[in-house]
């Protein structure tokens, strides 16, 4: 069994929670009230930065210059494809600029770029796995299920797509490479890192959802 396919095992749970947290029922359905797109969209534009800073980093301490590009294309694809996407979000409903990160939105980007930094590489790998996959597989499942004509058809599109899909599958490839030679010290602690970012992800919906602000 390949080490990514155990690691899909051990968070399916939080997956489930994932695929049926209103949000994305309700992306599916095409009655998700667009302010909460447009929170979702605007706070995941302030991710998608951070995210890319955090592939970048990881890909610094790459064990091949191969690996390094992987990764800088990834950071690359972050910046020019899904936030151009957003762009289009951007002028389509009028969002403002201006704003902070949630806490959700905080919580998750310091997460990756603190372990991209300051964990194994291996461990910063597995921790950003989540942010493909958990994607691709909300990307599919709304695809398949979906009511049409949907309002939020571009951003289903988008991680529905083959070239997602290339990406995803090109991270899968490298963390099931590196847990091939991790100590079992190691592999535990990819796996704790792709459980934390999966519930970071759900973290991220849920915040979205609530239109979450900070308290104080
Ligand atoms: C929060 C979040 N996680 C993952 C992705 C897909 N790169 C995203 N756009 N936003």
């Amino acid at each position: 069994m390949k080490f990514t396919d155990q690691l899909w095992t051990e968070a399916l749970p939080i997956y489930e929670k994932i695929k049926l947290h209103p949000f994305n029922q309700e992306l599916k359905n095409g009655t998700l009230p667009v302010e909460k797109f447009k929170f979702y969209i605007f706070q995941d534009s302030l991710y998608l930065a951070d995210f890319a800073r955090a592939l970048a980093t990881a890909g610094t301490r790459a064990g091949s210059s191969h690996e390094l590009l992987d990764f800088l294309q990834f950071a690359q694809n972050a910046i020019l494809v899904e936030r151009a996407l957003h762009l289009s979000y951007f002028k389509e409903y009028d969002i403002p600029y201006d704003g902070k990160k949630a806490p959700g939105c905080f919580a998750y980007t310091s997460y990756l770029m603190a372990v991209s930094a300051f964990e194994s590489y291996e461990v910063a790998v597995a921790a950003l796995l989540p942010c493909f996959w958990i994607y691709k597989k909300i990307g599919d499942y709304i695809y398949e299920s979906q009511v049409s004509p949907n309002p939020y058809q571009n951003w289903i599109d988008a991680y529905a797509g083959e070239d997602f899909a290339h990406s995803v599958e090109k991270a899968l490839a490298i963390c099931d490479t590196l847990a091939e030679t991790a100590s079992e010290k190691t592999r535990k602690q990819m796996t704790e890192a792709y459980l934390t970012a999966s519930r970071l992800e759900y973290v991220f919906w849920d915040s979205a959802y609530k239109l979450e602000k900070w308290e104080v």
